[in-house]
């Protein structure tokens, strides 16, 4: 389990701050997907730097709270931990998979060296021969042939290689795996397939995925809750189907309005305007400016993400 409550993480010294998390509470469990929507520059990626404790380049907690708990799938241990001491489990519990799969992997190294340098040490028991052999058997368990051990980055598709990050990431097997846009800028093809294999590890290992994606059908094909940030904010949760067939909050409304749909002629219109510069954000809904429901209570109160039925918190006044 992890958890963020009241959360303020951002950017800048306190003068200037810039809140891209701001005051977000949010429990995900264990043995569960969970998908982060919203529009470019909501706060996908630093939600999930949150859920990282990667308190690095400039990036801080301001506050709230974010605490997991994990219990360890081989010693049955529980360990408990919080804010940017989360990152003494990177690589042991947690298991991060970044956007840009050719920034991070090193071109000047083959994928088998750059994978066992990598690892931590309690997976480095055994000769060095056996360690690669269970590397090998480990991507053959999920499709991937011996041989991108051997290869160069550049040698391997965008795809391979962000499947091998995959792999990677699930090799420690973590019980928290976060994953930034895995599939963006990769044909449907490649995406389906690294979406599949994100699945059956998650099913595999029984851990938590927790995956941003700016595409809601990425959501949709493998989601099982997602939550619908806006401008630093989130502003709904619940089971993604049940999102899908009935979207509550008028932003997630007008998100799902404007996927298109099969066999329909022509374009559909999306949602006009842009959202609030989070240098300085309205003090009221941040989605009121382009809300075709906002009333004058919208524009002087923010509204709280507050449960609106078992299973869903929405933020608006009106639900
Ligand atoms: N290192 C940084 N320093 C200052 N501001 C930053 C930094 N990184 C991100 N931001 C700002 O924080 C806000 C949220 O950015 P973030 O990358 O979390 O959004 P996002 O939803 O993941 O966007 P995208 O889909 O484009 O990656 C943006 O306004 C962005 O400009």
């Amino acid at each position: 389990m992890i958890a963020l409550e009241n959360a303020v993480v951002g950017y800048g010294p306190d003068k200037a701050f810039i809140a891209a998390v701001d005051d977000v509470t949010i429990t995900i469990g264990d043995n569960e997907i969970v998908g982060i929507a919203g529009e470019s520059g909501c706060g996908k990626s630093t939600l999930l730097r949150a859920l990282y404790g990667d308190f690095t380049h400039g990036l801080r907690q301001r506050g709230g709270e974010i605490n997991a708990r994990f219990t360890d799938a081989g010693t049955g241990t529980t360990v408990e931990k919080r804010g940017a001491n989360l990152s003494e489990l990177w690589w042991d519990q947690i298991s991060y998979v970044p956007q840009g799969s050719m920034s991070v992997l090193n071109p000047l190294m083959k994928v088998d060296k750059q994978i066992i340098d990598g690892l931590p040490k309690r997976e480095k028991h055994g000769s060095r021969a056996d360690l690669r052999k269970r590397i090998a058997n480990f991507l053959k368990g999920l499709g991937l042939e011996e041989s991108v051990l051997e290869a160069y980055p550049h040698q391997l598709s965008g795809g391979m290689r962000q499947r091998v990050l995959v792999a990677i990431a699930a090799f420690v097997n973590p019980r928290l795996i976060l994953a930034d846009e895995p599939t963006t800028a990769l044909d449907v093809v490649v995406q389906k397939r690294i979406l599949l294999m994100m699945v059956e590890i998650q099913r595999r290992l029984k851990n938590t995925l927790v995956l941003v994606s700016h595409d809601l059908g990425v959501h949709y094909q493998i989601t099982d809750r997602l939550a619908i940030a806006y401008a630093g904010k989130i502003v709904e949760i619940g089971p993604t189907q049940k999102i899908f067939a009935a979207p509550s909050h008028p932003y997630t409304q007008a998100l799902i309005a404007a996927l298109p749909r099969v066999g329909e002629k022509g374009q559909r219109s999306g949602l006009e305007g842009r959202p609030p510069s989070l240098v300085k954000p309205p003090q009221g809904c941040r989605f009121a400016a382009r809300c075709p429901e906002a009333q004058d209570i919208c524009r002087a109160q923010s509204p709280e993400l507050k449960m609106r039925s078992a299973d869903r918190p929405v933020a608006c006044h009106f639900r």
